[in-house]
């Protein structure tokens, strides 16, 4: 006979009382964890030690859970006890609302100190002096390419990348009232402007749109005058009180962005191989003919793919370039050692950037 919902109920509350008492239980032994990592100065993140937890339970896992939901909760459980053993800051491109913050939460969980930063730059000098211990910054939209900035920056900071996280971008059309009547200016990240333009060149192809620092700083000026609209997350439109009077609007529905996860090598060293990992790197050759050829030979002898292969001007006044590439694997696989070392005799400059987990 199926039971009913009082019944229920009460059994629910009867394994939630359960769950409580395994999870305090999981949070002391944090804490001792927090100790002994205080005593001996080392970090208290562990991002490959998080996935192995997740990929282990993921696998325990007899349902009817979903492995993504044993992921999600897991994310948060561990993003509490680890600001049980010490608090982690984390910067990124603020206001309230951005895909930078949606990003960061979804990397570190939410029990994270926020450090809202109003461009890359501060993002990059609040993990350099230790306002925060890391920064999120994007770095690709597969619409629109790279961010430029941030390579610029990455180049020329001593901090390295230690995760990636890649993010569903939706762009809505927010304003005071839901229709499109009477928009004079549409303010938004230059990059939002521009993974939008088919949209509003089509809708309302009269309005000004104006670049702002931000896509939630858009909004909120947004929020400021009728005639203005800012193209901003579902987020940032309640943060300031707007109707979404377009959902959706980015021209390519599978917009996504990449982030990367920065911060000193004193905070975190590079994370030790998870079975998915990833090399990004910035070189230089020598202004010859072939040079950039000769340089994806060693990749291709030692069988190490590569995922990414980007150029920027070098602004030497010639005609020179960085390329940041990205390969496949960790340098504690001895093919990639080897491909690496192979690939840094014929560069004129050679910077890791990093070495971490790839994001799905
Ligand atoms: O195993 C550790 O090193 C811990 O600090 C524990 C724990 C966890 O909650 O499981 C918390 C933070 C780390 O990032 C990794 C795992």
């Amino acid at each position: 006979m199926a039971r009913d919902l009082a019944s229920l109920r009460v059994e629910i509350d009867a394994a939630d009382r359960e769950l409580l008492a395994i999870l305090n239980r999981r949070a002391a032994l944090a804490n001792e964890v927090g100790e002994l990592k205080r005593a001996e100065g080392s970090p208290v993140f562990r991002p490959e030690r998080e996935a192995q937890v997740i990929n282990g339970l993921q696998a325990a896992n007899p349902g009817p859970l979903k492995a993504e939901n044993v992921a999600t909760i897991w994310r948060e459980i561990m993003s509490a006890c680890r600001a049980l053993e010490a608090p982690q800051r984390v910067a990124y491109l603020g206001p309230v609302g951005t895909f930078s913050e949606q990003a960061a939460v979804q990397f570190f969980g939410s029990s994270i100190e926020h450090v809202p930063c109003v461009s890359f730059d501060e993002v990059f000098h609040a993990a350099t002096a230790g306002t925060a211990q890391f920064g999120v910054v994007p770095v690709e939209n597969n619409s629109e390419g790279v961010v430029t900035r941030s390579l610029d920056l990455l180049l020329n900071s001593p901090l390295h990348i230690v995760g990636e996280i890649s993010l569903l971008i939706r762009h809505h059309l927010l304003r005071s009232s839901n229709s499109l009547e009477g928009i004079e200016v549409v303010l938004a990240h230059p990059q939002a402007l521009a993974q939008c333009q088919g949209w509003l060149n089509k809708h309302l192809p009269k309005a000004e749109r104006r670049a702002v620092s931000s896509n939630a700083e858009g909004a909120r000026l947004a929020a400021t005058n009728p005639a203005w609209a800012g193209i901003a997350s579902e987020r940032a439109g309640s943060e300031f009180g707007l109707h979404v009077a377009a959902h959706a609007i980015q021209d390519d529905a599978f917009n996504r962005t990449r982030f990367a996860v920065v911060c000193l090598p004193q905070v975190l060293q590079a994370p030790q191989a998870s079975g998915r990992d990833c090399v990004s790197l910035v070189v230089s050759v020598p202004n010859k003919p072939g040079a950039v050829h000769d340089i994806l030979v060693p990749l291709k002898r030692h069988g190490v793919s590569m995922t990414r292969f980007e150029s920027r001007p070098a602004r030497s006044g010639q005609w020179e370039y960085y390329f940041y590439i990205d390969v496949q694997g960790h340098p504690s696989q001895p093919h990639v050692a080897a491909a690496l070392a192979d690939l840094q005799s014929l560069c004129a400059f050679y910077k890791v950037l990093g070495t971490y987990p790839v994001s799905d």
